[in-house]
């Protein structure tokens, strides 16, 4: 709702009620509507304030209410009744003035904000344009080219720039409505013409048609796929060549193709799935609102490889005191020199608030003793872990939480060497640990929800999606990850090339393609994981039959050649030279997978994108479904928010398991049985996905109370 309360001195005072971001809902634009008519009818009402409860002006449209039939006054006209007023309207702003917030206090006739206040027209990451005038009226407030900046990106701006760019007349560091009421009652009787933006021309760079050219192109190459960020440009081009209302009538129609697209549910979904892996629970019932972290103050990172540094970084870009430890003198003074540099930059690019965490190095376990918190980033390997879990254990004052960031070993074997167990968690980072968002908390049995919970806000502190998840092979990322390279090896084998195999992935929208990726990592990395699994390696047979289920050694067989990808210029692709980026096809690769054809007696055949996609997605979502039954993951939200923010998923198709949702689970449930084999068990339908379809394929948001009904009545 919104209240109405007259000031002294004639000033209408409108505030939002809506908590916690005083969304635009059906109550809120009613109780505006209802508002700015009093104020309009009250004769010793001479001008009027819009501001926000709590210290917050608008998060903007309601995006609970777009799953459903819109109620309540549009907010189209509502936001034109308001710059239409005939007495002076000022918008206060506080916390945030986001999307039809934004656009709220775009029809006011003046803005003044507090300091700290955040604006932006974010629209795009929801795979929507702003659809409340916002396209039209900001870039006549403006211009084009910043319009063109913060609408297409849909970044946050803070109070200053906004004021730097003509966004906002006022900024003040103490109450913004307070001064609001006073400017506005200085301006009260005065003409508003100049203020109402939509009867402003729109000012454009002479070069404006090949400007907007530019952008478009530029938005499609970064877009891969999604349409939200084209609608923009094309709204804005609208604002460039029509008056206001011809204008306006472009934005409607944009905004309409977008409302009900898929892709505008994915990101909306990811919006939401962002928030609920907050809300952590724990099998046990423990969860992230009755369980204590720990605020952690000095912290200590052991192994100062490539994840170790970044993992320093993020720490200390906290304002956390942090230890560095690593044995290796070489290793040791590399870091010392790189480590501080990388803080500068990332501290520069953020613009902190507060200075970053002292860094101390040293080749000394013993420097740990004083830490509240220590994360082990040491090379990937268990013997080596658990001499270092056992060495901390006996150095560390009692309470010191012990953190692996093992990308998929087993965290309860580490607890087991330590004097408390309770203190031992996954803290799974994701390569560059300091710009990633993502963040594995992984619990063990022992594990105690004060740990998690600890490790769960510290993560939040980091500016990290963490999410927690159980302890298996792999976790939740990686375990669904060895399917989909599996798979991706299977279709080479049969015929296809890394280019199609690529190309097909990319084009559904990942940032790279699988043996692109494979080549960035190092194929050496999986080789180890394979060899310590017993799966390759000296004495096992070259078979493609490996502990009783189908196995390709064609990765085992490239790294054997030397071919590890850009590390030595060589993998999947050819690239110029070790350390090279821009991958090139490799006759190589072609003339090695028909000689590896022929020995084993394949033969290629022609092989569609569809069948790529299905066998590589599918094999990935079938494995969270598994994930999901054996409560390794909470819900679909946690699979997809790894997914998003760890893997490279397409934001604007919401997740592997939202995926699912879309395509249909009962197709999905079909394709799986059409490509599954016996000696591929990774294809044989999860128990939970075939009873969901016997359920009649509830919805996505469904499925986490789905699970736990069926848990009870131990269905799974
Ligand atoms: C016509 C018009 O053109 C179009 C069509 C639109 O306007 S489309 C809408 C455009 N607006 C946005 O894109 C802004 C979206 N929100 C945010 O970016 C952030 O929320 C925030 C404002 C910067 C605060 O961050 P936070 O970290 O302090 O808290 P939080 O945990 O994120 O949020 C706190 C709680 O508020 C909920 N919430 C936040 N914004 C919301 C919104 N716009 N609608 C509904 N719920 C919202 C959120 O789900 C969470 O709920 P719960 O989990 O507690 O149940």
């Amino acid at each position: 709702m919104a209240t109405y309360s007259r000031l002294p001195g004639s000033v209408a005072l409108i505030t939002l009620h809506n908590p916690p971001v005083n969304a635009l809902s059906a109550a809120v634009r009613q109780g505006i509507v209802d508002a700015v008519q009093r104020a309009l009818k009250d004769p010793k009402v001479t001008s009027v304030v819009i501001c926000g409860q709590n210290g917050k002006f608008c998060g903007g449209a309601d995006i609970r209410e777009f799953a459903g039939p819109m109620l309540g006054p549009p907010l189209v006209p509502m936001i034109h009744a308001i710059e239409a007023v005939d007495k002076p309207v000022a918008a206060a702003i506080e916390g945030v003035a986001l999307g039809g917030g934004l656009e709220l206090a775009l029809a006011c006739h003046y803005r003044i904000a507090h300091s700290k206040a955040v604006l932006g027209l974010p629209e795009v990451t929801l795979g929507l344009l702003p659809g409340a005038g916002g396209s039209q009226r900001l870039p006549r407030l403006i211009g084009l080219t910043a319009a063109l900046d913060l609408i297409t990106t849909g970044r946050h701006v803070s109070a200053a720039e906004a004021l730097k760019l003509g966004v906002l007349d006022q900024v003040t560091d103490s109450n913004a409505v307070d001064l609001a009421v006073e400017f506005v009652r200085s301006v009260a009787g005065q003409p508003l013409d100049s203020r109402r933006l939509s009867t402003l021309p729109c000012p454009c760079p002479p070069d404006v048609d090949s400007l907007l050219d530019k952008v478009m192109s530029k938005v499609r190459q970064r877009s891969r796929g999604a349409l939200a960020p084209v609608a923009c440009v094309r709204a804005l081009r609208a604002a460039a060549s029509l008056p206001y209302a011809q204008g306006m009538e472009k934005e409607r129609e944009l905004m309409a193709t977008l409302f009900n697209s898929g892709q505008a549910r994915a990101l909306q979904y990811a919006f939401f799935s962002q928030r609920v892996v907050g809300k952590w629970s724990l099998p046990s019932g423990a969860r992230w609102d009755n369980s204590t972290a720990r605020i952690i103050s000095k912290a200590a990172v052991i192994g100062l490889g490539t994840m170790g540094r970044g993992i320093v970084v993020a720490l200390a870009l906290t304002g956390i005191s942090v230890v560095a430890v690593e044995t290796q003198e070489k290793q040791l003074a590399e870091a010392s020199r790189v480590v501080p540099a990388m803080l500068q930059r990332e501290a520069g690019r953020r613009r902190l608030a507060t200075p970053p965490g002292v860094i101390s190095f040293s080749s000394n376990l013993q420097d740990v003793s004083e830490v509240e918190l220590v994360i082990e980033a040491v090379f990937e390997d268990m013997s080596l872990k658990l001499q270092v879990f056992k060495h901390l254990s006996s150095v560390c004052r009692p309470g010191t939480l012990l953190c692996s960031n093992t990308s998929g070993l087993d965290i309860d074997q580490l607890a087991a060497v330590t004097q408390s167990p309770g203190l031992v968690v996954g803290m799974h980072f994701f390569a560059p640990a300091h710009v990633m968002k993502l963040l594995e908390v992984v619990y063990g049995p022992r594990s105690s929800p004060e740990a998690v919970a600890t490790a769960m806000q510290l993560g939040k502190r980091m500016g990290k999606v963490g999410v927690a998840v159980g302890n298996c092979p792999g976790f939740v990322g990686n375990r669904m990850l060895k399917p989909y390279l599996e798979q991706a090896n299977f279709l080479l084998e049969e015929g296809a090339t890394p280019r199609q195999v690529d190309e097909a992935l990319e084009e559904f929208g990942f940032p790279m393609g699988v043996f692109r990726m494979s080549d960035l990592s190092g194929l050496d990395v999986g080789w180890r994981i394979r060899k310590e699994a017993g799966l390759t390696g000296p004495g096992v047979e070259s078979t493609r039959t490996r502990q009783g289920r189908r196995y390709s050694p064609l990765p085992d067989q490239m790294c054997e050649a030397g071919r590890l990808g850009q590390k030595t210029g060589k993998g999947w692709y050819q690239y110029d030279g070790p350390g090279g980026r821009v991958a090139r096809s490799d006759p190589w690769v072609h003339i090695f997978l028909e000689t590896y054809r022929a020995e084993h007696g394949l033969v290629a055949r022609s092989i569609t994108l569809e069948e790529i996609l299905e066998r590589c997605l599918y094999a990935l979502i079938n494995e969270g479904f598994n994930i999901l039954q054996d409560a390794v993951a909470a819900g679909p939200e946690d699979i997809d928010a790894i997914y998003v923010f760890g893997y490279g998923w397409p934001r604007h198709r919401g997740g592997p398991m939202f995926h699912a949702d879309q395509v249909g689970l009962g197709r999905i449930l079909q394709r799986l049985n059409q490509h599954s084999h016996p000696d591929v068990p990774h294809l044989k339908p999860s128990t939970l996905l075939r009873r969901l379809v016997a359920a009649g394929s509830p919805p996505v948001q469904k499925w986490r109370e789905f699970i736990n009904k069926e848990r009870v009545h131990s269905q799974l």
